[in-house]
């Protein structure tokens, strides 16, 4: 899929993405969303990046990490999504307010050493050129910096992998075509058919120029966290 195309799936699905998210993982995304956060190192008095923010989960889960010391910046290019993240961050009057910045992952607006950690959730599978994002994370981040990378994973297991396929088949798939979203949620099966798994990802991470990268994989294996260090 085109940069385009995948902008435009997102601003699409955006009335109707944390809804499906919370059902479809049973709140679980959360969790996994957290311990993204605790593994980017984020502490008090940060300067923070969430990549490919969408509507802001990851993002407020920073605010709470980084304290009114630090900053926490949620960069995205799906201008519908922002305005879910804005929306749902001005209601709660989070402190430090985030700072919503439309953004191409692949060429992002900061500067170099900008940020004291980062993180991605579900977007690293999203972008058209996994090599050239991971080397612009890199870029903007701190030396000694970490960044958490939350994403779908293909489990090893030959029975959870079957699982998988079924839940996306025949209950996410389904449950989107309800809301009128059935072409949107069919297209992630196939974008995690062709996404590394964590030890491609470990060496796409080394290539970029990072000194540490290392794989979880969690919930069975159906998701993962990469987690990298710049050295
Ligand atoms: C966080 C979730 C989805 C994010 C997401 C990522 C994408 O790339 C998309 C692309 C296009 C449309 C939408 C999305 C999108 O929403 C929610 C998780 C949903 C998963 C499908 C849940 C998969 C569950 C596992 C098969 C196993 C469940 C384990 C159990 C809940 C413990
Ligand atoms: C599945 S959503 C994840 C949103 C959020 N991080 C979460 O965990 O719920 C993927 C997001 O990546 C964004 N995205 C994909 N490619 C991007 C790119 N090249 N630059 C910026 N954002 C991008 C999409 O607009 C979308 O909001």
């Amino acid at each position: 899929m085109t940069a385009d195309k995948v902008q435009a799936l997102f601003n699409r699905i955006a009335p109707v993405y944390d809804q499906l998210n919370n059902s479809l993982s049973f709140g679980q995304h959360l969790v996994w969303k957290r311990m993204a956060v605790k593994w980017s190192g984020a502490k008090l008095g940060d300067t923070s990046l969430d990549l490919c923010c969408g509507s802001g989960d990851i993002a407020q889960i920073l605010v709470e990490k980084v304290g009114r010391t630090g900053q926490v910046y949620g960069a995205d290019f799906s201008v519908r999504q922002l305005d879910v993240a804005r929306d749902r961050s001005e209601r709660r009057c989070l402190k430090p307010a985030i700072r919503w910045v439309e953004a191409d992952a692949l060429n992002l607006p900061f500067s170099d050493n900008q940020f004291d950690c980062a993180t991605m959730g579900y977007g690293l599978r999203n972008v058209t050129d996994i090599p050239l994002s991971l080397k612009e994370l890199h870029r903007v981040l701190k030396p000694g910096a970490n960044a958490a990378i939350l994403d779908m994973h293909r489990p090893d297991g030959a029975w959870m992998r079957v699982f998988q396929q079924w839940y996306l088949d025949e209950v996410v798939v389904p449950m989107a075509q309800r809301l009128g979203f059935i072409e949107e949620y069919a297209y992630i099966a196939p974008s995690l058919d062709k996404f590394p798994i964590g030890s491609e990802q470990i060496k796409l991470a080394h290539q970029a120029g990072f000194s540490r990268a290392t794989h979880y994989a969690i919930a069975g294996g159906t998701m993962g966290v990469l987690v990298v260090q710049k050295g």
